[in-house]
């Protein structure tokens, strides 16, 4: 990376504004997915170690510009401060005098958390003035949220234009990751690809088939190409309209020697719920009125057979309707030929990291981002705001 990072600068007494993604999950205001504020902590250990004093800031939720007490980052507070062993000071408001007064009065070593950005409307107009006023608070901005990277905002972005402003080790991480998977990978490099729609994720397959030596698609997505096959899908998810985007794809990929795998066969149902009738049929033989909701086990097993065989694996998005227990099979056995995989394993964040998660394989991935947008984002090669605003070495 050619940015400054955390080890470029002289931390001691500096007042230093973090900005993290702590944009976790939450069920009647408790956390229920902790992954972004385990992937937070050895930046926020190091400037601890390093005497800084650390002024914490991050997103919750989308709360357009407005306070919601709901979505207040006091529950995040709290529990950094049982993780590090040393009480994280909850500022009342994102900028006010009393945030200022606490910022001046904080020790070396010392860390508080700002209130939701998003409370303020500059935030994500990326305000030239709130961007200032967040500089005005430090001597250092440190970016670390990688999972909003994605997004060109006054504190992840706009901020820059007025300190000195380097990567946390998350984002060094991620793009360390997911840069060697893509550019400079191990071959056979594999992509797997699902979820719900082509349309999602056009840019990343166009992307991929540049650099993959095979492009597996399942999930949802799969049935617009088998649809550009020729085949009937009944009552399947697909997107008429990129049917033919889909054929141009495909016909990319002959081109540049790149295989796609679709599914040879599928889980079908006669309803889109857990308990409706299923069957597995061939990937042409899905039934009047029937709908795919996951990958057959025969398509499970030749996806398996290639990815176990894959020096470097990169996977986005899940097999099938997964968060259905009937339908979770097909992107659990892709989970598990990740995890026997002794190649790099590269899992995109969202619904996938979800379902490694829920598998209890996330310990035996490479790497598992903590970005889902923006991850997706670079995945299709695209510059990511937050990381281009840093300083450059
Ligand atoms: N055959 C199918 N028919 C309908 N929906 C499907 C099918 N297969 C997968 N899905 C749905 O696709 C959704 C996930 O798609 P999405 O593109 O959002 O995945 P993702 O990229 O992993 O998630 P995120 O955007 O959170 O990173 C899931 O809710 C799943 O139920
Ligand atoms: O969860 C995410 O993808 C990030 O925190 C970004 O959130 P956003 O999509 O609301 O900008």
């Amino acid at each position: 990376m050619n940015k400054l990072t955390l080890k470029d600068v002289n931390l001691k007494g500096k007042k230093v504004f973090v900005r993290m993604d702590f944009n976790v999950p939450l069920n009647d205001g408790k956390i229920t997915d902790e992954t972004r504020i385990q992937g937070a902590l050895p930046t926020i250990q190091y400037l601890m170690e390093n005497e800084a004093k650390v002024i914490l800031a991050s997103h919750l939720g989308r709360p357009k510009g407005q306070v919601k007490k709901e979505l207040s980052l006091k529950v995040v507070a709290d529990r950094i401060s049982e993780l590090i062993g040393r009480e994280v000071k909850m500022a009342p408001d994102v900028i006010s005098d009393k945030v200022t007064e606490m910022a001046n009065s904080l020790e070396n070593g010392e860390v508080m958390l700002l209130e939701n950005v998003r409370f303020l409307p500059g935030e994500e107009k990326n305000d030239a003035q709130l961007s200032k006023e967040f500089a005005a608070l430090a001597d250092i901005f440190v970016n670390d949220a990688f999972g909003t990277a994605h997004r060109a905002h006054a504190s992840t972005a706009g901020i820059a234009d007025y300190i000195q402003a380097v990567a946390g080790f998350l984002i060094e991480k991620e793009l360390n990751m997911l840069g060697e998977a893509v550019n400079n990978p191990k071959r056979p490099l594999v992509a797997i690809i699902g979820g719900a729609k082509v349309s999602d994720k056009i840019g990343v397959i166009e992307n991929l088939i540049e650099k993959v030596d095979t492009l597996i698609i399942g999930g949802g997505m799969a049935n617009t190409f088998l649809s550009a096959k020729g085949y009937d899908m009944g009552n399947s998810l697909v997107e008429e309209d990129k049917i033919e985007l889909a054929k141009d794809l495909m016909k990319q990929a002959t081109a540049k020697k790149v295989e796609i795998m679709l599914p040879s066969d599928l889980l079908v149902a006669e309803k889109f719920d857990n308990e409706a009738p299923s069957q597995i049929v061939p990937c042409d033989q899905v039934p009047n009125g029937w709908m795919a909701v996951d990958i057959g086990t025969k398509a499970a097993e030749e996806f398996s057979q290639v990815i176990t065989k894959a020096q470097t694996i990169v996977w986005n998005g899940p097999m099938g309707v997964f968060e259905m227990d009937n339908f979770a099979k097909g992107t659990f056995s892709v989970a598990k030929a990740l995890a026997k995989s002794e190649g790099l394993s590269i899992v995109g964040g969202g619904d996938s990291a979800a379902a490694v998660e829920k598998a209890g394989l996330a310990k035996q991935m490479g790497h598992i981002s903590t970005g889902g947008g923006a991850s997706l984002e670079f995945l299709e090669g695209k510059t990511l705001p937050g990381v281009e605003a840093l300083t450059e070495k």
